[in-house]
């Protein structure tokens, strides 16, 4: 079982140190997501970075504002109580954490959103394999779709149970998350996250049949002509089948372009 709010605190100082090291900090609006005792605030603020650090845990607030009284005090880090699913975030330009597991997705999705630099952020290993799993993988599914098409992702370090107190049940990543733009142009987003979302809600099923049970998010009359026109092969496959251009091109057919 993983400790309430995925609170797996990091004690091997060396991992800490490459972490906080993998991107040059120094001066830059670093955002970290669940800062916990601090071990990692700690050493973004030694490499000079300005950190903006969010945790949910009301008690562990209270002892980083005494812990790092003076750093808010001259201003180099600022304490935000809340859930970084839904708190407001002020502009940063890289994000560093060892993430609360349970809400990795939700989190990243929410970073991309939002928009940065570059983040060094550490996932259960499986769901970071998931990020990277490239089409016609067995791992991939509409986390790896969604992730490959805004950012690419390079694994740094790999962690074992030891590394943490308590000790996890699980290997832990850390991986590198670049932003950039679509390698296929996409008419509108929303449609090509929600074709990502429907085909993979049935991953057994064929394009074809699939698109079928997207009437939710699309107009049955945008489905029956993106059926027709696009070709017998491609619906015939499954989505753990399909390359990013071949998702755009579902979805721009959907959006009608
Ligand atoms: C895996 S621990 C990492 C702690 C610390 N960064 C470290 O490496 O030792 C995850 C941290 O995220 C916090 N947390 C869990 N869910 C959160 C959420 N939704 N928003 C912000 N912080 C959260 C936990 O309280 C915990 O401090």
């Amino acid at each position: 079982m993983s400790a309430p709010r995925d609170q797996h605190f990091l004690v091997d100082r060396r991992a800490v140190g490459k972490i906080a090291g993998f991107v040059d900090v120094s001066g830059r609006r670093v955002l970290e997501i669940g800062p916990g005792e601090g071990i990692l605030t700690r050493a973004l603020l030694d490499r000079g970075a300005e950190v903006i650090a969010v945790e949910i845990d009301p008690a562990l607030v209270e002892e980083l504002e005494i812990a790092f009284a003076d750093e808010i005090g001259e201003g180099r880090l600022e304490i935000i109580h809340g859930d970084a699913k839904k708190v407001d975030i002020p502009p940063f330009e890289i994000a560093v954490a060892n993430l609360p597991y349970s809400v990795s997705s939700k989190i990243t999705f929410r970073l991309l959103e939002i928009g940065f630099e570059v983040a060094v952020l550490m996932y259960q290993k499986e769901f970071a394999r998931r990020m990277i799993a490239p089409p016609g993988t067995p791992n991939v599914g509409r986390l790896s779709v969604m992730v490959q098409t805004y950012a690419s992702v390079k694994p740094l370090l790999d962690l074992g149970p030891g590394s943490f107190r308590p000790q996890p049940q699980v290997r832990s990543w850390v991986v590198r998350i670049t932003p950039h733009e679509p390698p296929y142009p996409i008419t509108d987003r929303e449609v090509y996250a929600d074709v990502v979302r429907v085909l993979f809600s049935h991953r057994r099923k064929t394009v074809r049949k699939g698109l079928r049970t997207g009437k939710d998010a699309f107009a049955r009359e945008a489905i029956e002509r993106t059926i027709a026109e696009l070709p017998d092969d491609l619906l015939r496959r499954r989505p753990e089948d399909l390359t990013l251009e071949e998702f755009a091109l579902i979805a721009n057919m959907l959006a009608g372009s």
